[in-house]
Formats: C-alpha cells, sequence, structure tokens
C-alpha cells in the first residue's frame, strides 16, 4: 500500500536556515530600535538601516494550539559599550510560553518576570531554554559571529512591547574586557 506523505519543512541546525515554501523574513535594524539602547549618541551615530537582526519562520496557520517556528540571526557588535540585542517582550497572552535552541553563536537569554526580576541564561550550540508564561525576553550577543536560536511559540501568543517601554531591568555591556550585566536604574 502506498503511504502518502508530503516532505516537511527542514531547518539547518549549524545555521537556522530553513528550506521551505512558507518562509517569512523579517530583518530589524538600528533605526526601528529607538530607545532600546541605554547609549542614545552611539545609537544615533549607527546608519538607521545597519541591519541588527533577522527572523525566518515558517508561516504557520494562526489559531489555538498552532506554533510557529522560527530562527533568530541576531548579528554582533555594540551601541556604546552595549551589546546588540534584540527588542524583548512579553507575550500578549501573558500564559504563553516558548522554547529557544541555541544553534549557532554566544550570547544570553534576558528574561524577566512581571515584578521585574531578570535572570540570564547562556546561549550557545545546543542550549535549550523553557521560556515559562508571563515572562519576558530578550536575546543578546556577546560574541564575534552571528547568534541564531530557533524559537517554538504559540501562533497565539502576540507580542506585547508596550509592557517594557521603561525596558528591562538588566543591561549587558563590555566594561574592562567583561562582558557584564548591570542593574538598571529606573527613574
Ligand atoms: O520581537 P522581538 O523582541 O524583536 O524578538 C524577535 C523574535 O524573537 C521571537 O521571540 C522568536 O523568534 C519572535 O517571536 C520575535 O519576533
Ligand atoms: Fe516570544
Amino acid at each position: 500500500m502506498n503511504i502518502p506523505f508530503n516532505v516537511p519543512p527542514s531547518v539547518a541546525f549549524q545555521n537556522g536556515h530553513f528550506t521551505a515554501e512558507n518562509v517569512v523574513k523579517k530583518v530589524t535594524r538600528s533605526g526601528d530600535l529607538v530607545g532600546i539602547f541605554h547609549d542614545h549618541a552611539a545609537w544615533q551615530a549607527i546608519p538607521a538601516q545597519t541591519p541588527f537582526y533577522e527572523v525566518e519562520m515558517l508561516d504557520s496557520p494562526q489559531g489555538e494550539g498552532e506554533l510557529y517556528v522560527g530562527a533568530t540571526h541576531l548579528h554582533p557588535g555594540r551601541v556604546g559599550d552595549e551589546f546588540y540585542m534584540t527588542r524583548g517582550h512579553f507575550h500578549h497572552r501573558r500564559e504563553q510560553g516558548e522554547v529557544y535552541m541555541g544553534l549557532r553563536g554566544q550570547g544570553l537569554l534576558l528574561l524577566q518576570n512581571e515584578r521585574g526580576e531578570a535572570r540570564l541564561e547562556n546561549v550557545s550550540p545546543g542550549s535549550v531554554h523553557i521560556i515559562p508564561g508571563f515572562t519576558a525576553h530578550r536575546l543578546i550577543n556577546t560574541g564575534t559571529d552571528i547568534l541564531s536560536a530557533l524559537a517554538v511559540w504559540p501562533t497565539m501568543a502576540g507580542h506585547d512591547y508596550a509592557a517594557l517601554a521603561q525596558g528591562f531591568a538588566l543591561r549587558v555591556v563590555l566594561q574592562e574586557g567583561k562582558i557584564q550585566a548591570k542593574e538598571v536604574q529606573n527613574g
């Protein structure tokens, strides 16, 4: 009996690039990240068109129980002493979690709960990160190559950036030749 099967999408684990018909790509450039970095003058000195990260993802159908899978490719670099990073977000549907897997490069995953308590996890090839619900998350590239991480998250999760208008509680910088996490004094 001929068993009908379709060739599923595939992702190259060494670099996070997908082979599929329904890959959607989105680029975030320096100019898109107004107010994200601590050193505003250093950020203004970077040409607005400079790509900071790309997200390539499979365009899953939206609905309860449906999942997105995608890869974030975050370039290496610093704005002043602060490492390139993603905007970071809570999920609009706070209870929705996410899974990250490190594929390439070295970096950190910044996780922060709704009480403003932040923690960092090392991201490297093969690292697996469970981002529980009610937890904001931001990827930070502390390496010299592109940091690529695979992510799986519910299509219904959505992104809430406004809840982080004050920024995260930690900044990650290079100071005296060392990668350091600095507490941010808000207000
Ligand atoms: O939306 P941000 O915070 O720029 O993060 C980049 C991407 O990282 C993900 O969390 C996983 O790829 C996406 O949901 C998000 O668009
Ligand atoms: Fe997310």
